[in-house]
């Protein structure tokens, strides 16, 4: 069973903040969404847990084990959607998945299926610096998936996306959601759909955590995320 252990977590830029303190549990099965209002801390925590940053005080732990101080093995068990695409732009689209294919020991095949399972198999001869930001927020996607990982942390997967980017992307998600799934999102439709757990950050601290079967719809949620961030009423 996947276990992500998160204690005390706190990232502090300067004399500023981020996240403090913040402690979470997830496993596998769980999908949380995670919500907050702009500059609540969800892409800091989102880089803390997929080591693209190192925290200020706190750990995260994976079935018991440091990330921070994870081998490649552990962090290949993480796939990660961030704003940042992360993609080489000397490289074709393939080319970008065939090398994760190798670094993560997966067959090549694998890239042909996740090309076409993000409608991208028809361009997959040209680099991603031609592509819109849509293509390659779906082509990161894609990367993502490759390994099959245990943990997928997501920041903002539908931003930039199509409605029919966002149709396959919510379908790729249901497929996935037997794994840990964490997703930031300003989008509570297409959040809630998703998660089963809601978390709701603001000035870098978990105001609210609470299964998502709590709330009737979406807009019961919503109204219960204003009142957790101070809105209520505005
Ligand atoms: N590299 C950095 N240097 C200084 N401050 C930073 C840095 N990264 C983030 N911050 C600050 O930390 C706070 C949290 O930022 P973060 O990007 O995590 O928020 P967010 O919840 O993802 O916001 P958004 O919804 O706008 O994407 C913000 O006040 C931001 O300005």
């Amino acid at each position: 069973m996947t276990r992500l252990a998160v204690d005390g977590l706190s990232k502090r830029f300067g004399q500023f903040d981020a996240l403090r303190a913040v402690d979470l549990e997830v496993s596998d099965g769980e999908f949380l969404g995670l919500f907050g209002p702009n500059g609540a801390g969800k892409s800091t925590l989102i880089r803390l847990l997929s080591t693209l940053a190192t925290p200020t005080e706190g750990t995260v732990l994976l079935d018991g084990e440091p990330l921070g101080e994870a081998s490649d093995a552990v962090r290949g068990r993480l796939g990660v959607v961030t704003h940042d695409t992360m993609l080489y732009d000397d490289l074709t689209a393939r080319e970008n998945l065939r090398l994760h294919a190798r670094l993560h020991g997966v067959d090549a095949d694998r890239c042909e299926t996740l090309l076409d399972r993000v409608g991208l198999a028809h361009r997959a001869s040209e680099r991603p610096n031609a592509f819109s930001h849509g293509m390659r927020k779906r082509l990161s996607f894609a990367r993502a998936l490759l390994h099959d990982p245990d943990v997928l942390l997501l920041d903002e997967p539908y931003a930039g996306l199509d409605q029919r980017a966002a149709a396959t992307l919510s379908d790729v998600l249901t497929d996935v959601s037997d794994r840990l799934v964490v997703m930031a999102t300003h989008d509570f439709d297409r959040g809630f759909e998703h998660c089963d757990r809601a978390v709701v950050l603001d000035r870098g601290q978990v105001q609210l955590d609470a299964r998502a079967d709590e709330y009737a719809d979406h807009g019961a949620f919503e109204r219960a995320y204003r009142e957790a961030v101070g809105l209520e009423g505005t």
